[in-house]
């Protein structure tokens, strides 16, 4: 049987540079990890593409989702529901492929019951002014919003102890490389127990 995939949580609070981090990262030849599109009833930001960037629902039509148990996890995020669909998760895992979640802490709390060895990284800003400094820049959300996004990030920055890591989004290319050797690094720490590698032994 095929050794199932790895489910790598990517968290970190608004405005950090996870969407910048996580598209670099799959803008790489290299990269093999299968991205999961979430579903949110946010607005579509300008430029973003539904079946790309989300699955961009309504209020009701996620709200059948939720009924239907059709998702790993979900939250509530300033006002918006965000949510991981379950069937593209496994079946993508079962296929022997890593999966990357792109989430916040509720919806990684949740996963982190139900994929217990899956791999949590937390994504961190270089100080609390540079955060506010990246969202106010990236402008795309008015003055009340960065404000509700700013409060819920001293929150979620408490959740970081919940994580395997923690990494510090200082330049985009330092925070792709670390993500990238966290995983190479848990890769091989779990085929040191694989049951294969330990016959080998038994062989000898
Ligand atoms: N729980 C959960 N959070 C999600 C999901 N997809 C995105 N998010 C998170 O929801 C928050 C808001 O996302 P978004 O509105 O796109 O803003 P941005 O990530 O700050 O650019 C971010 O922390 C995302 O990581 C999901 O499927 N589940
Ligand atoms: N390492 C970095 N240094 C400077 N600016 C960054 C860095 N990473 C991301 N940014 C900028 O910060 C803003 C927020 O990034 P974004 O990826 O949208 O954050 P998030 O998805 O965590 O909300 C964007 O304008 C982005 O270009």
């Amino acid at each position: 049987m095929k050794e199932k995939g790895l489910l790598i949580v990517l968290s970190g609070p608004s405005g950090v540079g996870k969407g910048t981090v996580r598209k670099e990262i799959f803008s790489q030849p290299d990269t093999a990890f299968e991205y999961s599109i979430s579903m949110t009833t946010r607005k579509p930001r300008q430029g973003e593409v539904d079946g790309v960037d989300y699955f961009f629902k309504s209020r009701e039509e996620f709200e059948t989702l939720i009924e239907q148990d059709k998702l790993l996890e979900y939250a509530e995020f300033v006002g918006n529901y965000y949510g991981t669909p379950v069937d593209y998760v496994k079946q993508t895992l079962n296929e022997g492929k890593d999966v990357f979640l792109e989430i916040e802490v509720q919806g990684a709390k949740q996963v982190r019951e139900k994929f217990p060895d899956g791999l949590f990284i937390f994504l961190v800003p270089p100080s609390l002014s540079e955060l506010k400094n990246r969202i106010v820049t990236r402008g795309t959300e008015t003055e009340d919003i960065i404000n509700n996004r700013l409060s819920a990030a001293k929150e979620e920055i408490e959740m970081m102890k919940l994580y395997d890591y923690v990494v510090e989004n200082d330049q985009v290319e330092n925070a792709c490389d670390r993500i990238n050797a966290i995983v190479v690094a848990e890769h091989c720490r779990r085929t040191r127990v694989e049951p294969r590698y330990l016959k080998m032994l038994e062989a000898e």
